[in-house]
């Protein structure tokens, strides 16, 4: 199923945060949505997943448009996302953060789980089994029984990841997963993700800043910058686009076309 993008406008009063941005992500794909602070990534994340209704232009995902329906039936399309900021429930442990995103996939009623009947314990086996597995694919099986807010700044942000995927998402958005992690989570990440997409079949759209994991793990790039698409393509592509270059170094480039024109002959 692809996530597609045309001409999607979004304002706050006379802010143009997303201007006309268009983008297609093919299924199965690791794509990135990067561009300078302000730029208008998690507004973009936010009209996917329909915490904000677009102002013109149409989202669609699998054909489907996602205009008219609340974020709760875009989730049930199977489109699952983690925040910028983190949002966990710090008083539970790393286990119960996971499992408690899947309390709408249970299948057993309030009725079975009061009479603790067999189908609530199988359900409840299943959904533990799912988590546990999926909490050691990020390396934190050891940490399950631990409170979430004891772990790390990188171990959280995987376990966000962890908790998005029990959700059996078909996409899934990442705004910024690597912000506050060390080169070697980082890359780390980029493997995990690789395994995601691969064991599970999904599509990852990733919002990022490290540069180092958005060139080593997407297959294609879309760069905003004030809200609007200033490049896109393969990453080889668009690390060498001067207005890419230009967007995120500014004066450093500015500075360098200023000494490379001073020094051309009249
Ligand atoms: N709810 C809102 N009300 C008003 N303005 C908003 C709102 N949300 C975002 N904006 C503005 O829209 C613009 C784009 O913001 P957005 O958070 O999407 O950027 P971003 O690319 O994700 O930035 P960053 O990398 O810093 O997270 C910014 O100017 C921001 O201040």
């Amino acid at each position: 199923m692809n996530l597609d993008l045309k001409h999607v406008t979004k304002r706050f009063g006379g802010l143009r945060a997303v201007g006309g941005v268009s983008f297609t992500v093919p299924e199965r794909s690791i794509f990135g949505l990067i561009g300078p602070n302000g730029a208008g990534k998690t507004t973009v994340f936010n009209l996917i997943t329909g915490v904000y209704k677009h102002d013109e232009g149409a989202i669609r995902f699998g054909g489907t448009d996602l205009a008219p329906l609340r974020p709760s039936q875009i989730a049930r399309l199977g489109i699952a996302r983690t925040f910028q900021n983190i949002r966990l429930f710090g008083q539970l442990t790393v286990l119960e953060n996971v499992l408690v995103a899947c309390e709408n996939l249970r299948r057993s009623t309030l009725a079975s789980a009061l009479l603790r009947s067999p189908f609530f314990y199988k359900d409840e086996q299943e959904m533990t089994e799912r988590a546990l597995s999926l909490l050691s694919v990020f390396k934190l099986e050891e940490m399950a029984d631990e409170i979430s807010t004891s772990l790390s700044y990188g171990n959280q942000r995987r376990l966000e990841i962890a908790r998005a995927m029990m959700l059996k998402p078909r996409l899934l958005l990442l705004d910024e997963p690597a912000a506050g992690m060390n080169y070697g989570e980082a890359e780390g990440l980029k493997q995990q993700i690789r395994w995601l997409r691969d064991t599970f079949d999904i599509t990852v759209v990733l919002v990022e800043h490290n540069m180092q994991v958005v060139m080593g793990v997407c297959e294609e790039i879309h760069v905003l910058d004030h809200g609007e698409t200033i490049s896109h393509g393969t990453p080889e592509v668009v690390r060498r686009d001067p207005k890419v270059l230009a967007a995120y170094l500014g004066e450093e480039i500015d500075d360098e076309a200023a000494g490379a024109a001073a020094e051309e002959p009249a």
